[in-house]
């Protein structure tokens, strides 16, 4: 990256501070990145007052020698780089502090100059210094983040469900479905999210516009959203335990279509039950969900699993192993045995040969003595992939990215990193 650069870092701060109209710029700069409207002040504020309930640190890269007559002035950053930090599910509840990365761009006069590898570069090596074992992102475009050492470690996809007559659940009610105001979701969605969160592999704490998002009380453009529509599931007992953010399509889209902002269901119950309420719904044909989990009770539950079409299947999760030894140790792990790791690391930051032993499902991790020989070799990005138990270190093997030492090593890392149920990730940042 050239010197007519500078890196500046600061926390998205209060009005009237001298750190507001650095964020105010930084979050223009970020939208302008990904093509949105400019945000008006009132959306500005309300996007700030988010970042401070996340205590984000925001990253600007500024010009410091000529700024082009009549182009955005030298406060407006080139690149942004946002980052926050919440735990993240390793599997059977266990948690750890995850450095999430977000918010990456480089205005497109100032790209290929090594300003994203720069900032990417400097940001994990001050993450580990911090003491932070991984770092996480969930990316625009596939082929961007392998080469800084990120492995996609959960997938999503879109489907579409046909709710006519052919939509039938075998499964019988335990409890019951209500519509409420929307607004009851600024405080019921983080306390559903956060008994989920506790028994799913690959989830992480959600930042705080999730609430907002969900009950329309901040939508796309900043206003209210009133197009949002809410159900809530209740047990048996008359707890809410799982609830769903929707709208209506509109009559012009054929089928009758409700679009699903946000299904979030804290037990089996709640989840086949919110779907039973959604393919009851009176002149709707179709519910369609963008981020719907990869691995889906829902087709199992369906008399005619052909009900959904599914697309779109992706990436969701990246993970960026930082420090090899204490990510290990963070998990539990399915099967008893031993593994000796050989992970390489084209950044020096994880890289290393390193023993995992596993009794009772708990782990003791080493450095492998000098000279000793892995049953397995990978990047550190693989790492990452296999890491919730959602990637088979048996096909990594077959794709040419681990190299087996040991016969049998891959399938045994396979059984030792499955996870109690499909790890899947609810929080795109
Ligand atoms: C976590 C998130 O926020 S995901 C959102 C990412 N942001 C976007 O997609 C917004 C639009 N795109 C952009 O702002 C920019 O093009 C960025 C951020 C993707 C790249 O920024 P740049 O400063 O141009 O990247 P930089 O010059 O540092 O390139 C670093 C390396 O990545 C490669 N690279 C950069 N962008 C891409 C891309 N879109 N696809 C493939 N490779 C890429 C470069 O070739 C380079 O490779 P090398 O170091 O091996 O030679």
């Amino acid at each position: 990256m050239a010197d007519s650069y500078e890196i500046r870092r600061f926390r998205a701060a209060d009005k009237g501070t001298p750190d507001y109209a650095h964020g105010t710029d930084w979050i223009q700069a970020v939208g302008f990145g990904f093509h949105d409207t400019r945000r008006n002040d009132e959306f500005v504020d309300k996007i700030m007052a988010m970042y401070r309930q996340d205590d984000r640190e925001l990253t600007g890269v500024y010009q410091t020698a000529h700024v082009a007559p009549h182009s955005l002035g030298a406060n407006v950053p080139v690149a942004t780089f946002g980052t926050l930090r919440k735990d993240m599910n390793v599997g059977y509840g266990r948690q750890l502090r995850t450095h999430m990365v977000t918010a990456v761009t480089v205005r497109g006069t100032h790209r290929r100059q090594g300003i994203l590898r720069r900032m990417m570069t400097e940001d994990l090596a001050a993450a580990k210094a911090d003491g932070l074992a991984v770092a996480a992102l969930t990316a625009s475009e596939g082929s961007i983040y392998g080469r800084f050492g990120y492995g996609v470690a959960t997938f999503e996809r879109s489907i579409k469900v046909d709710t006519g007559a052919r939509f039938r659940l075998r499964h019988a009610a335990t409890g019951r479905v209500e519509i409420a105001d929307r607004k009851v979701l600024l405080d019921l969605a983080p306390e559903v999210f956060e008994r989920v969160h506790r028994h799913t592999p690959g989830s992480i704490v959600r930042q705080d516009a999730y609430r907002q998002t969900v009950s329309g009380v901040c939508g796309r453009d900043g206003a209210e959203d009133e197009a949002i529509k809410c159900a809530l599931h209740y047990d048996a007992s008359g707890s809410v335990d799982g609830y769903v953010s929707y709208k209506f399509a509109g009559w012009d889209t054929k089928p009758y279509t409700i679009e699903l902002v946000d299904l979030v269901a804290a037990t089996n119950s709640a989840y086949l039950e919110l779907w039973q309420f959604l393919g009851s719904i009176d002149l709707i044909e179709r519910v369609s969900w963008a981020e719907a989990p990869a691995d889906d009770p829902l087709a199992w539950a369906l008399e005619d699993p052909r009900c959904i079409e599914s697309s779109d299947h992706r990436d969701m999760l990246w993970l960026r192993v930082l420090d090899t030894g204490k990510t290990l140790a963070a998990r539990r792990y399915s099967a008893d045995g031993a593994l000796i790791l050989g992970i390489s690391d084209a950044l020096g930051l994880a890289g290393g040969t390193f023993r995992v032993e596993v009794s009772g499902g708990e782990a003791n991790v080493t450095e492998a003595p000098a000279g000793s020989e892995a049953d397995l070799s990978l990047d550190v990005a693989d790492l990452g992939s296999v890491y919730l138990g959602a990637v088979c270190p048996v096909t990594l093997k077959a794709a040419g990215l681990i190299t087996e030492h040991t016969p049998g090593a891959a399938l045994k890392a396979r059984l030792m990193f499955a996870v109690e149920r499909p790890a899947h990730c609810l929080t795109h940042f």
